[in-house]
């Protein structure tokens, strides 16, 4: 078995579309990134590469890509997959938590986790994603951005 652990920020800002864990989820602002900005699919896709000692998202996506700018992060968790069952890996659990101030994720929260069950070729009870506010504190709390912790654990494939 191997652990790993996620952390990604992105800015919000104006005429950008806030998609988070593949769903697009209608606010007013939306995360800016080379790709379409999705806090909570980086983080896991870093957790992986982790507990793979495999490095980091930038290492294997560099934003000096072209071909990344704007990208689906959906497909980019679906190559972070392949590399993990090349390594002879599956997903054991995967635990997350959003900070975000705004807008409420509650009525997300499913459809995130069914996305992430589904391109990660694991069972949906095996994925929680959780939401918090910051209480206004931080930068999250002054809504400049969102961020978000991954921890996962890795098993070997019989
Ligand atoms: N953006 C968010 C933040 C929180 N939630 C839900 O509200 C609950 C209470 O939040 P606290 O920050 O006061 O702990 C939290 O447990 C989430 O269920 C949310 O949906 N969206
Ligand atoms: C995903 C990549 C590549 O398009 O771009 P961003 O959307 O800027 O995301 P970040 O979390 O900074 O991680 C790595 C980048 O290489």
């Amino acid at each position: 078995m191997k652990i790993g652990i996620g952390y990604d920020v992105h800015k919000l800002v104006e005429n950008r579309k806030l998609i988070i864990g593949g769903i697009h989820i209608p606010h007013e602002r939306g995360l800016l990134g080379h790709s379409d900005a999705d806090v909570l699919v980086h983080a896991i896709m870093d957790s992986i590469l982790g507990a793979l000692a495999l490095g980091d998202i930038g290492k294997h996506f560099p934003d000096t890509d072209n071909s990344y700018k704007d990208i689906d992060s959906m497909l980019l968790l679906a190559k972070t997959y392949n590399l993990m069952v090349e390594c002879g890996y599956e997903i054991g659990n995967v635990d997350c938590v959003i900070a975000a101030q705004r807008p409420k994720l509650a009525p997300y929260i499913d459809s995130m986790r069914e996305n992430m069950a589904r391109v990660l070729n694991t069972d949906k009870s095996n994925i929680n994603i959780k939401a918090t506010t910051t209480e206004k504190l931080g930068f999250e709390g002054r809504e400049e951005g969102i961020s978000t912790q991954v921890v996962c654990l890795l098993k070997n494939r019989d």
